[in-house]
């Protein structure tokens, strides 16, 4: 018989597939006098089937994909990851996975977006409710939002039902880009179903993105053009969905509201289209908004997109990563219908009043579109705008006329000057209508005033407390109860009625405060952004707001006349220097020319 202590091929062979066998082996053998080896071939059969198990595995697996499923890859720079992805996590699998993420936003890879929506969310204190694409919100303590955590498995393979099918859904990291960008930015997900049939994942994804555009009911979405994070692919990403502005709440002339409604109306109706067609005329249509700053130009921008339920895609043209191609490529990818806005279009190289004094100097020399009046020709032509984002003026009204200029959109164009942008930009077929918004006369005044004080719906009433349910004892008779329901229902009217009487009252005070406040601010002084934030500081005291108005007035007024006078200096001041510039390169040239004359050249 055999030592069974000493290794022998056999145990050897063994110990390939089952380490540790032969010392595991040896010491049954010592203790029991049980010999394995004699189970050799038995062993060598099982621990060859498990060997090759593994690769059969992988090999049958992927036959399995190749020819008997159907697979649908989500690219994750694509809405449909978000869609997808905030559909996964509100599913039983998601929330029962043992490995999981935590997301606070299913966004969150694009931090630059967080910051958009931050800011948003300071801007918007005032707004009734918002909430973020992909994101869950719920409010915590004092009206503080708070972000809730949302579950998505973890990398790997999750098999879930939908619809009584049994689907696969995987999420890994692309080895092929593993050298740079966050984990994340590198993730693939993939859903897939057994059988040659895509049908049901079409369904899935469709049921997806229903559920996700839900949330969008009575919100605008907001994209914005820019760079895709990490690459130097331009694209229009979604950054947020705020609760549609009513158009009653931005303060304008309503015979210029109806108009631009009407006009909206018109060019948005089904057989417009069509109209257009048989004529041969560019469907497409532009509106100017010029007026000072803080007018509420932009405000009517997303009031009108979220009046007609149309997406608002937002352009910089003051962004380095903007030139004519990128800008080109992003008109050429706007939906059917949609809202475009070019703020500001005046800073975009024409003036620098919006220039803040810490921006370099260089990118004041860079003008973004160089408007050359009409007719003229300019000493530096603007035809080939130079790298680093300039876009010249031909190239934006190419883009803006040009065949990948989406038919169907609405441009909406903002200004601060209208004076100084170039009639070609604003000739009729760029800019249809032009809207005027100026600083607040006395009604819009009263106005503002009203509509901040103003009780609106979903406010809470300070004084008004809900009623509690009442409680009917069992031990009490069919009448008894009859008679307790009616007396609850009489002090429901009552405290309905006092609730009407002193919203009434209420109404009363703020009309007659807002007419002591408007009667003390100077007409056509302010803005209606001004006199909105001096409000917002008496949120809830307007008799605070009325006491302090005059004060306000005067103080606003020293400022803003400190200010103008410190830029009409600081003109002045750049003037002088330019001129004195210009006298010293003139007396230089001079010289040169006197020497040039002396050595007779
Ligand atoms: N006419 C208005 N009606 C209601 N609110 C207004 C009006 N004008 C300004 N506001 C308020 O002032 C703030 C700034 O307004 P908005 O951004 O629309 O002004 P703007 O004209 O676009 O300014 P800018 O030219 O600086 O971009 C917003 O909070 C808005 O609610």
């Amino acid at each position: 018989m055999p030592d069974a202590t000493q290794l022998n091929p056999q145990l050897a062979l063994l110990d390939v597939f089952f380490p540790g066998f032969s010392v595991l082996s040896t010491a049954i053998y010592k203790y029991s006098k049980i010999d394995l080896n004699i189970y050799f071939p038995v062993l060598l059969f099982i621990g060859v089937l498990i060997f090759a198990s593994t690769y059969i595995n992988t090999w049958l697996w992927e036959m399995i994909d190749a020819y008997l499923m159907s697979t649908a890859d989500v690219r994750i720079d694509d809405e449909m990851y978000n869609m997808l992805m905030s559909w996964i996590a509100n599913q039983s699998f998601a929330k029962r996975s043992r490995r999981f993420v935590a997301n606070t936003n299913l966004n969150s890879r694009m931090w630059f977006l967080w910051r958009e929506f931050d800011e948003d969310s300071a801007e918007d204190e005032a707004m009734v409710q918002f909430d973020e694409s992909g994101n869950a919100i719920s409010t915590v303590g004092k009206g503080k939002k708070e972000k809730k955590v949302l579950f998505t498995p973890s990398f790997g393979t999750h098999f879930f039902w939908y619809k009584k099918r049994l689907l696969i859904f995987r999420r890994s990291q692309d080895t092929r880009q593993t050298g740079w960008g966050p984990v994340s930015e590198r993730e693939e997900i993939s859903v897939s179903c057994f059988g040659r049939n895509p049908t049901i994942l079409k369904d899935l994804l469709d049921d997806c993105r229903q559920d996700f555009l839900k949330n969008d009911v009575n919100r605008t979405v907001i994209y914005r053009g820019g760079l895709k994070s990490g690459t130097s692919e331009v694209a229009w990403t979604r950054c947020v969905s705020r609760v549609s502005r009513p158009f009653s709440t931005v303060v304008l002339d309503e015979a210029v509201k109806q108009s631009l409604i009407e006009d909206m109306r018109d060019y948005l109706h089904p057989y417009t289209r069509r109209w257009y067609a048989n004529r041969g005329i560019p469907y497409r249509r532009g509106y100017l908004l010029y007026g000072p700053p803080g007018t509420g130009k932009s405000s009517l921008s997303f009031a009108i997109a979220g009046y007609f339920k149309l997406k608002i895609y937002i352009v910089s043209l003051n962004s380095l990563a903007m030139n004519e191609e990128n800008l080109g490529q992003l008109f050429s990818e706007l939906p059917q219908q949609c809202v475009v806005l070019l703020e500001d279009i005046d800073t975009a190289g024409l003036t620098h009043t919006r220039k803040t004094p810490a921006e370099p100097e260089a990118e004041e020399a860079k003008p973004l579109v160089t408007v050359v009046p009409a007719g003229s020709t300019p000493a530096n032509p603007p035809t080939t705008p130079p790298s680093g984002g300039r876009i010249s003026l031909s190239g934006l009204l190419n883009i803006l006329d040009g065949v990948a200029s989406q038919e169907g959109r609405v441009l909406i164009m903002t200004t601060n000057h209208i004076e100084k942008l170039d009639e070609a930009l604003i000739r009729p077929g760029r800019v249809d209508m032009m809207v005027k918004f100026d600083l607040a006369n006395t009604q819009m005044i009263t106005t503002i005033f009203r509509s901040i004080f103003a009780t609106l719906e979903g406010d809470i009433p300070p004084s008004a407390k809900p009623l509690p349910s009442i409680r009917v004892p069992s031990s009490l008779s069919k009448s008894e109860i009859a008679i307790r329901l009616i007396e609850d229902e009489k002090k429901k009217a009552e405290e309905l009625a006092s609730f009407l009487e002193m919203k009434k009252k209420e109404e009363e005070k703020v009309a007659r405060l807002g007419e002591e406040f408007a009667a003390q601010i100077p007409s056509m002084t302010f803005s209606p952004a001004e006199i909105q934030g001096f409000l917002l500081k008496w949120k809830r005291l307007p008799e605070m707001a009325v006491k302090e108005a005059a004060a306000w007035v005067e103080k606003t007024r020293a400022e803003k006349q400190k200010k103008a006078k410190e830029e009409k200096d600081k003109e002045e001041e750049e003037s002088k220097e330019e001129s004195e510039k210009e006298r010293k390169e003139a007396e230089e040239k001079a010289e040169e020319e006197r020497i040039l004359m002396e050595v007779g050249v």
